[in-house]
């Protein structure tokens, strides 16, 4: 770990050395340390706005956090130096930069890793990774849906879905997600011809009915948080009767609004058990190689146990989580903390 070489003297005549937060217990020679972990961001305005929220910025503060905007005019190699990088910029050459940067700085704690934030910025890719979870024996089974990926020719769509076996109605979804409002326009499609109406690449995912509620599962580091969120209505046999079509519907369930607080219905409106989103977080941590995401999870309807994840998202709004700001800064602290661990112990 490396000290930030800022030495000093306080009134007292102490050496106080500037270090990582890590380094919280007294150094060697009675010098106290006054702990500074330097966090570099490269975020958009909008996430600027929505996570560097002032309780965040205050706490960090208080606990020795530096929160620093990364200059992408300047070289990246010119600022710092940091302990970690906290970034979500989809660009191909912010990752290259990045990627460069971790080169010469391997000690600098990039979060998340572009090659791993990359898996989430498909919707195959997404849930590849989470298909074949057996989680069975920690109170529940977490599944995903059918889905079949459209990369072109609208007009063929029809016959891949009856060849694939897939059950109306579907959710389409962009194939791409890279964090513009056009990968975010979904649509529902009642039956089978309206399909060549769509645009390609996209994915066909069947449609679970779920009450109405999602479940907004968020993992900071070890730290999981959940929230029950309002969700698509479910879509009954009447529904798929009587309505044609494809219908594009506009953001459900990212509005802060949450429905913890609703009268719903307790089987619907019931947590996913503790024991399942410890283990299911542990599992996608390991199999994402990321520590910074949540999981839409929903529960089928009529069913105790089974549930679905639908979609998983990097670097969500954390903003929106009761107490982020807590969870956060003591995430952080722990990096340091465990680098620091690492190097008086040579692991
Ligand atoms: N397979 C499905 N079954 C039932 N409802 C679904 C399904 N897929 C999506 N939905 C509904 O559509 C909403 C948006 O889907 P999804 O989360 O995949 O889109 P998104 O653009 O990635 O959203 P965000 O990233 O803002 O969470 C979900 O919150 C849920 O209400
Ligand atoms: O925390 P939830 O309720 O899940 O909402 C998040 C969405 O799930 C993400 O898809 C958004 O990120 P992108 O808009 O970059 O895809 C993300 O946008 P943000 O990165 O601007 O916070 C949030 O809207
Ligand atoms: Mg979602
Ligand atoms: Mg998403």
């Amino acid at each position: 770990m490396r000290l930030h070489g800022e030495v000093s003297f306080d009134e007292d005549e102490e050496e106080v050395v500037m270090v990582p937060a890590a380094l919280s217990s007294p150094l060697n020679g009675g010098a106290v340390a006054v702990t500074r972990l330097v966090v570099g961001y490269a975020l958009t305005k909008k996430k600027v706005k929505s996570f560097l929220q002032p309780k965040l910025l205050l706490l960090a503060r208080k606990k020795g956090i530096s929160l620093v905007a990364i200059d992408d005019t300047r070289p990246l190699a010119e600022q710092g130096p940091f302990d970690i990088i906290l970034h979500k910029i989809t660009s191909k050459e912010w990752q290259q930069v990045l990627e460069d940067y971790h080169d010469e700085h391997p000690e600098v704690t990039v979060l998340d890793p572009p090659n791993a934030i990359n898996h989430l910025n498909n919707r195959q890719s997404m849930l590849a990774e989470v298909s074949d979870l057996n989680l069975s024996s920690f109170y529940g089974e977490v599944c995903t849906p059918r889905q079949l990926v459209i990369m072109k020719d609208p007009s063929s769509i029809p016959t891949a879905v009856a060849m694939a076996g897939l059950t109306l109605p579907l959710v389409a979804k962009p194939l791409v997600v890279d964090g513009t409002s056009k990968s975010h326009e979904l649509s529902l499609a009642y039956d089978e011809a309206s399909l060549s109406m769509l645009d390609p690449p996209l994915v066909l995912q069947e449609f679970v009915n779920h009450g109405g509620i999602l479940f907004k599962v968020y993992i900071i580091g070890e730290t999981i948080q959940v929230v029950r969120r309002f969700s698509l209505p479910d879509v009954n046999t009447y529904d798929l009767l009587n309505n044609v079509g494809v219908y594009r519907f506009p953001r459900v369930s990212c509005a802060a609004a949450s429905a913890d607080h609703a009268d719903l219905d307790p089987h619907i409106a019931e947590l996913p058990p503790r024991p399942l989103l410890e283990k299911l977080g542990k599992e996608l941590r390991g199999r994402l190689g990321l520590r910074l995401f949540n999981v839409d999870m929903i529960r089928e309807l009529g069913t105790k146990d089974r549930y679905y994840i639908i979609d998983i998202n990097y670097f969500p709004g954390f903003g929106k989580m009761p107490g982020y700001e807590h969870i956060f800064t003591d995430f952080l602290l722990n990096i340091a903390q465990s680098k620091y661990k690492k190097c008086l112990t040579g692991g």
